[in-house]
């Protein structure tokens, strides 16, 4: 492994989301039912930006063959039609989890760090640079192990959350690999000098602080 391949790998094993008090709760199975919740409706706010700061990525791409990859991101979430994709699937969850699909589309209850926080997300992928936009979607190098360790967590812990709810984590698990393999792959060819790495490193930084801040705010509003 090449020593940026390494440095980038290196930043979220120090910094991701999985080592937030929050999420360490979560798979004790200490989290009440309205943290989880609270938890899911915010989620919520994150998983709707996704395909926006994707496209923002998108309108960056130079050639057929980069967007049609990209493209693929954004009907994951949004889906082909109406009632598929990961979007429809979190509502799902949101449901099984006893939450009203209303109130998750309507935003209320949002909280205003988590606003913030996806703000920042989206913002650097509509001002940063390409290489800095697809270097900050390498957190997904780490997010499947987790989602197999929530997985596991919510079967357990959470029975009460009706097992259908769980599809939206069994099949990102998949498309998580395969997004960030193929990021990992652009962000190593792109990266020609030092200063383009360090960017690169910088923003995947930024992005593990934005899912930290995300957490935080849950963390100190339902708790
Ligand atoms: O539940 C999680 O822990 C988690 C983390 C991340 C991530 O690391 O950014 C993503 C997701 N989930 C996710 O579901 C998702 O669709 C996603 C897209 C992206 C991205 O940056 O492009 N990250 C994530």
């Amino acid at each position: 492994m090449n020593p940026f391949e390494a440095e980038l790998r290196a930043v979220p094993e120090q910094r991701y989301h999985h080592l937030h008090p929050f999420n360490l709760r979560m798979h004790a199975g200490e989290l009440s039912r309205e943290e989880l919740r609270g938890w899911i409706l915010n989620r919520f706010h994150y998983q709707r930006h996704i395909p926006i700061k994707d496209a923002h990525i998108l309108a960056k791409l130079p050639t057929s063959d980069l967007r049609r990859t990209w493209l693929r991101r954004i009907q994951d979430h949004d889906g082909k039609a109406p009632g598929e994709g990961g979007i429809e699937r979190w509502l799902r969850l949101g449901e099984a989890a006893g939450l009203d699909r209303k109130e998750l589309l309507s935003g209320e209850g949002v909280l205003p760090g988590v606003r913030l926080a996806v703000d920042g997300y989206v913002n650097l992928c509509r001002h940063g640079s390409l290489l800095e936009a697809v270097a900050a979607s390498l957190t997904e190098l780490f997010a499947p192990d987790l989602m197999r360790t929530r997985i596991a967590a919510f079967e357990k812990h959470y029975p009460w959350i009706d097992a259908e709810g769980l599809r939206y984590f069994q099949i990102r698990v998949r498309q998580g690999r395969q997004d960030s393999g193929e990021a990992l792959a652009l962000v190593l060819g792109w990266a020609r000098s030092r200063t383009d790495e360090e960017r690169a490193v910088a923003a995947l930084r930024f992005k593990c602080d934005v899912l930290w801040a995300l957490l935080d705010a849950v963390d100190g509003a339902y708790r």
